[in-house]
């Protein structure tokens, strides 16, 4: 799958960002040239806006405008840092007046936090319209509280949306008309629902489950993980529906993080055709811990509506992979993920910081005073420095508890170094973790401080950016152990710090999404204080030669692979999506007024349907998919009608479609892939394949038995004329590997020399003869049948593209169609037939695909569900008065087959199923 490769590199080499551009402007036009649209517009869809909002006039009982400024500037919660200052006066404020009708002022500020994310947004703007669509936040009133969401009226909301047009960030040039394609699209929620999103759903379950916390180890008082899923769904929607109303054919959505991973599918719901990439900032677990979500399969297939899913790094990646074929049972192909036929590419593309703005920042002139003080105050000592949220997965506990180690197992360093770490407050805090690291640093400064000698100083509190930037550059080493963080930019930040000056190196947590890419780094695992306290050691002994080859190889990682060139793969990657897949054609919805109307114009019509996953849904155990009440209602209203011919082409053999179906007596069948066919009303099947080399059917079983040995839960089900492996009950994993591994040994040592076809089925594996297929079936009864003026025929796997292809009847510009007479072994009983001419219109033939609107298929029209066939058979057959058929007992032998997956894993010997013909049927 593509999310092996390195999105980065190219024959091993760096990929600059001007190449990535180049790339993207090339692939826009060799697109438009196919005729894929392109509107030029990305749609950025983050959980926040990067502003925040404050409201500093309400219309009074007049309509009139009463502004009253605040005394103090608005409050904030606290993981939502807020304007960079709300008074009138701010360079960023953009006040809102209309007229005398005016109602009220809001003041826009640029919202901190997600810096990386959204520099790389920004950088797009040089050549795409940009949109980004986020919440507003809670919106600040003019006094230290914040504005309820619903009293702001609908008036305010539009001058909110108005003033939203001039906006520009401080951080953008004014000037820069390319600032000005940035456009930013407000999704108003309800309080309630927004926290509960929010606070309650992404950092009470989805928040520590990313991070390998189950919820247990978060908050005891915590009722389920489940609880706040109403305000998920209910935002994802409000987002998808905000998406839907900005939308224009040929935009390209891309999705950010965690907050908003139903949003793909909504889109997709609601604009079939979108180009939507998902992008997940944090840590992706791996199967086992996910597993756990009560509403794992809801988000997974959240994500899966999108085109390409991407992570930041290749495990986050592989283990979504393996959590869509484990939970979902979904399999992977070298394109992605498979629903139905809807591919998910899966990749991984780091976020980086913007270096050069960074080390812009870094040279401004209030950091070196601030540098200078910190350099006196701890004169003669080595500064380790380190600053986290005070969140659990930051692990600042086991980082001080290191530094103690330290002082134990180096104690020359006693009254030498000095930790000064920063804990900003985090939404997730809790005051019991706040307790404990007072506790611990109270602890270590009694053990090993003196009068004179603090070892460890710890300031709970938000830096400023100057006083941040300071640290960063005074520092001897950076300790950034996280127990996991899905990339950590404070690495990156780091490196350009000590650019100027010391080029001093970093201990890292092997369990952040960038410790793969900064291998020059200490790296170490934060949860074996020994060795962590080895490597600040290492740090900070670290001869000036060693410490500037490694920054230098640093250096250029974080100057390579920034926020900008992230940002722009992100827009390369989802275009090489385009035109792969069903981007480029999706199969429209079957309509089902021509399809009426073409039914009641014909005289004659035909019926070709598949059975498993067409008139009945794939389940675990194959003996268990027997057809529904509703299915067996369609399939006997609609043979009954005599300008009606019915027939069921399966893979299935003679022996289950009798004991199912063969109380339908004017049903006609195909069994074994075309292998075998019992007229409608006959008793007795013509085997196809009687005359046919079968000697091979012993050697494949015997390649399926090895196989079966090695895949606990497998089975194989021997036919007449074809032998079928199973492996949906196995480990979806090591089933699918086995499965390559066999359809491989199958193809290139035994099909070449045997008259055989290896089909790639639904979680198996079937070999049948070469000479038949479904497609052959299909022109047998056209051949006999070409009076015929209606086709359906409905199928949902590779065999039924046969099916399909077979009824590919119109060649570019004919209005007429002569058929020879089939040739092959499934030939008309007499072999001079002569051509016929066929009555079908190219509109009157309803070729349907089972599955997702962009599964590849020659089918012209598309369904998504087994149910949906069987509804629009019995739409067709409305009038006609039913009374079940009793349905008699058959004399076949019960299929047996393995039991569920679990059950099915404590089995150790290999199960062969052999089916039996029914009575007195002779195939
Ligand atoms: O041509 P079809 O009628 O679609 O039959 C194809 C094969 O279907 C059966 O296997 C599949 O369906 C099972 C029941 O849902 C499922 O358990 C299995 O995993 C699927 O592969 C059947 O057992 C095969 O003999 C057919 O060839």
């Amino acid at each position: 799958m593509d999310s092996f490769a390195d999105p980065y590199t190219r024959r091993g080499d760096d990929i600059s960002i001007e190449q990535v551009r180049e790339n993207i402007a090339s692939l826009e036009e060799q697109h438009r040239k196919l005729g894929i649209p392109l509107s030029g517009r990305i749609i950025h869809v983050c959980h926040y806006l990067p502003i925040t909002a404050t409201l500093l006039a309400n219309q009074n009982a007049n309509g009139f405008g009463v502004l009253s400024p605040p005394a103090t500037p608005p409050s904030r919660p606290t993981d939502v840092p807020g304007p960079l200052s709300a008074s009138p006066s701010s360079e960023n404020e953009l006040s809102t007046t209309n007229g005398e009708a005016a109602s009220s002022i809001w003041s826009l500020a640029p919202r901190h936090g997600h810096a990386a994310m959204i520099s790389g947004i920004r950088s797009l703007s040089h050549s795409h319209e940009q949109l980004i669509v986020g919440w507003t936040g809670d919106i600040q009133s003019s006094s230290t509280e914040t504005t309820p969401s619903d009293s702001i009226s609908q008036k305010q909301r539009e001058e909110f949306e108005f003033a939203l047009k001039d906006y520009h960030p401080k951080e953008s040039d004014p000037d820069d008309e390319r600032d000005r394609k940035t456009k930013y699209v407000p999704v108003w929620l309800d309080d309630k629902v927004a926290h509960g999103h929010y606070d309650g759903y992404c950092k009470q379950t989805l928040w520590p489950l990313f991070h390998y916390l189950l919820w247990q180890d978060v908050a005891t008082e915590y009722a389920s993980a489940d609880s706040h899923y109403p305000y998920y769904e209910s935002t994802n929607a409000a987002f998808a529906r905000r998406i839907a109303d900005v939308y224009r054919p040929g935009d390209l959505i891309w999705v950010h993080d965690y907050h908003l991973l139903l949003v793909p599918r909504l889109v997709r719901e609601s604009i079939l055709e979108a180009v939507i990439g998902l992008f997940v900032h944090t840590p992706f677990p791996s199967s086992e811990v996910f597993r756990c979500l009560p509403r794992r399969k809801e988000i997974l297939d959240g994500m899966l509506g999108a085109n390409l899913v991407c992570f930041q790094t290749y495990s986050y990646s592989r283990h979504f992979i393996s959590t869509c074929v484990r939970v979902c049972g979904y399999e992977t192909t070298t394109r992605g993920i498979d629903v139905e036929g809807h591919v998910t590419a899966v990749m991984h593309c780091p976020v980086g910081i913007d270096a050069e703005r960074v080390a812009r920042d870094i040279t401004r002139p209030g950091i070196q005073p601030k540098l200078e003080a910190l350099r006196n105050l701890y004169e003669g000592k080595k500064i380790i420095v380190g600053r986290d949220k005070l969140d659990v997965v930051k692990g600042v506990i086991h980082k001080l508890r290191a530094f103690e180690k330290l002082l134990q197992d180096y104690p020359e360093w006693i009254g030498n170094v000095v930790m000064i770490q920063v804990t900003s407050p985090a939404l997730t805090d809790s005051p019991k973790l706040e307790r404990m690291v007072s506790e611990l640093v109270a602890h270590i400064n009694g053990e090993y401080g003196s009068l004179d000698f603090i070892p460890v100083h710890h300031y709970h509190q938000t830096l400023k950016k100057d006083e941040f930037y300071a640290l960063l550059s005074v520092a001897d080493l950076a300790v950034i152990t996280p127990l996991r963080d899905g990339m950590n930019t404070t690495s990156m930040e780091f490196v350009i710090a000590q650019n100027a000056i010391g080029k001093n190196p970093s201990v890292l947590s092997e369990f952040m999404g960038i410790s793969k890419n900064m291998e020059d780094a200490l790296l170490v695992n934060p949860w074996n204080l020994g060795d962590v306290a080895a490597a600040i050691n290492k740090g900070l002994l670290m001869d000036p030669e060693e410490k500037a080859a490694r920054h230098e190889k640093l250096y250029k990682v974080v100057t390579t692979h920034t926020s900008h060139t992230w940002a722009a793969v992100l827009v390369k990657m989802i275009l090489g999506q385009l035109g792969l897949q069903g981007t480029a054609r999706q199969t429209p919805y079957i309509p089902k007024e021509l399809l009426e109307g073409m039914y009641v114009k014909a005289k004659k019509r035909l019926f070709l349907f598949d059975y498993d996953g067409t008139l009945a849904p794939i389940v675990k155990i194959p003996s268990m998919a027997t057809p529904s009440d509703a299915t067996l209602e369609a399939l006997e209203k609609l043979s009954m009608d005599p300008q009606n011919l019915v027939y069921i082409i399966s893979g299935r053999d003679g022996a289950f479609l009798e004991q199912h179906l063969g109380h339908l007596k004017n049903v006609g069948f195909s069994a074994e892939h075309g292998g075998f066919v019992r007229e409608r009303g006959d008793k007795q099947w013509t085997n196809f394949t009687k005359n046919l080399d079968m000697s091979w059917m012993a050697e494949v079983e015997e390649i399926f038995r090895y196989y079966t040995e090695r895949t606990t839960g497998s089975h194989i089900e021997v036919k007449k004329s074809s032998i079928t492996w199973h492996y949906r009950s196995a480990d979806p994993e090591w089933g699918q590997f086995q499965c390559r591994q066999c359809q491989d040994l199958l193809e290139n040592n035994l099909a070449h020399k045997r008259p055989i076809e290896v089909l790639v089925g639904k979680k198996n594996l079937e070999v049948r003869p070469i000479a038949v297929n479904k497609g052959e079936i299909v022109k047998r009864i056209l051949y006999k049948n070409p009076d015929a003026e209606f086709i359906f025929c409905a199928g949902d796997d590779k065999t039924d593209e046969d099916m399909f292809r077979a009824l590919l009847l119109f060649p570019p510009g004919s209005t007429k169609v002569t058929m020879d007479a089939p040739i092959s072994v499934t030939l008309v009983d007499d072999p001079k037939a002569q051509p016929v001419e066929l009555a079908i219109k190219s509109e009157a033939v309803f070729t349907t695909a089972v599955g997702h609107s962009s599964k590849r298929t020659l089918a012209v029209w598309h369904v998504t569900t087994p149910g949906e066939v069987v509804e629009h058979m019995l739409s067709l057959v409305k009038d006609i008065p039913y009374t079940p058929v009793k349905r008699e007992t058959s004399s076949v032998q019960e299929v047996v087959e393995q039991p569920s997956a679990d059950a099915a894993a404590a089995a150790e010997e290999p199960t062969t199923v052999t089916t039996t013909p029914i009575g007195k049927a002779s195939l």
